[in-house]
């Protein structure tokens, strides 16, 4: 992982302030200022998959400005994220907001390119359509992966006004597709109303457990990492994490709000909890910046990622 190289960490906050300086995720180097790279960080500007509010084109721009004040060192996993692999950042696919067929085919080419040497990506939406690509190039090079969807909605609808690639129907698509290991994959922190009873059945057709929102209560955080890591064993793993999987007193910033989720201290404990799981992609997605405030979501969102580039590294070198 980078050890032989002395890898290129974050601008130093000590020289630069954090106010100042490039906007790259946590002010770490652009993909063309290094040689080779372990983990990237890319954004993928894309929301014309979304069912109520838009705007989370503007995510990706909002989680690198929400992560300007991460530090080099992680207590919460005992590691260095960034010097323990070379992280950059990607910058953002472009896509075409017109034609949504089209974009997730641009999505899954970028993604593809990215990752082509063996590198992990950690993709910035975007809505939740963008879930399905990523999906497709991880499993191009992995084969089919046990997702952990972390999310109040479980996003396996089948189409959405006869249309079959929105942000509520990545997951149908990835089943249908075979790009997911059966009996493996778990939503956690679903919750709220459901247009038919029927899309639970649905859904578990499709090889799903559900982790309740509800859960949390009774099973508290650590419990909730058991049940996935129990899940998922020593599978290759995507874990996709829409932000509307917090309350929206967390994570106002998002385009379905659903009442009655997690904290986000629960989410980063949950995420904490699967250290050593064997993650080859991961998004972070649903961040809509016109209805944040004071950067709660943003924060939140590039705390996430955070927590994901760490998983990633592993234990201090
Ligand atoms: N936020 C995501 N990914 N999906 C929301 C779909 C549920 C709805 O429109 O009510
Ligand atoms: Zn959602
Ligand atoms: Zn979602």
């Amino acid at each position: 992982m980078g050890r032989d190289h002395t890898n290129i960490g974050q601008l130093n906050a000590l020289e630069i302030p954090r106010y100042a300086g490039p906007a790259t995720f946590a002010r770490l180097p652009r993909r063309d200022e290094v040689e080779r790279f372990d983990v990237a960080v890319v954004g993928v500007p894309f929301d014309s998959g979304v069912t109520y509010r838009p705007g989370a084109r503007f995510g990706p721009a909002a989680v690198r400005q929400g992560s300007r004040l991460l530090k080099p060192y992680n207590p919460a996993q005992d590691v260095m994220p960034f010097a323990a692999q070379q992280v950059v950042d990607a910058g953002d696919i472009a896509c075409n907001p017109f034609d949504i067929g089209a974009a997730v085919v641009q999505v899954e080419a970028g993604l593809r390119e990215l990752t082509a040497d063996g590198g992990r990506a950690v993709t910035i939406g975007g809505d939740h359509t963008i879930a399905l690509p990523a999906l497709r190039a991880a499993t191009a090079m992995h084969g089919p992966v046990a997702l952990v969807h972390f999310d109040a909605h479980l996003d396996t609808w089948d189409t959405y006004f006869g249309e079959p690639y929105t942000h509520g129907t990545p997951f149908r698509r990835a089943a249908e597709e075979g790009l997911l290991m059966r009996d493996a994959s778990a939503h956690v922190g679903i919750r709220g109303s459901l247009y038919d009873p029927r899309d639970l059945d649905d859904d578990a057709r499709f090889g799903f457990t559900i982790v309740h929102c509800a859960e949390m209560d009774v099973i508290g955080p650590h419990g909730v990492a058991e049940r996935v890591r129990a899940r998922v064993q020593d599978a290759p793993v995507y874990l996709s994490i829409d932000i509307d999987v917090l309350d929206p007193a967390f994570a106002p910033g998002t385009g379905t709000p659903e009442s009655g989720g997690m904290s986000s201290r629960e989410l980063l404990s949950v995420l904490r909890g699967l250290s050593g799981l064997n993650i080859v992609g991961a998004d972070v997605v649903e961040v809509a910046p016109a209805y944040d405030h004071a950067e709660i979501t943003s924060v939140a969102a590039a705390t996430v990622a955070y927590e994901l580039v760490s998983l990633l590294a592993g234990k201090r070198p």
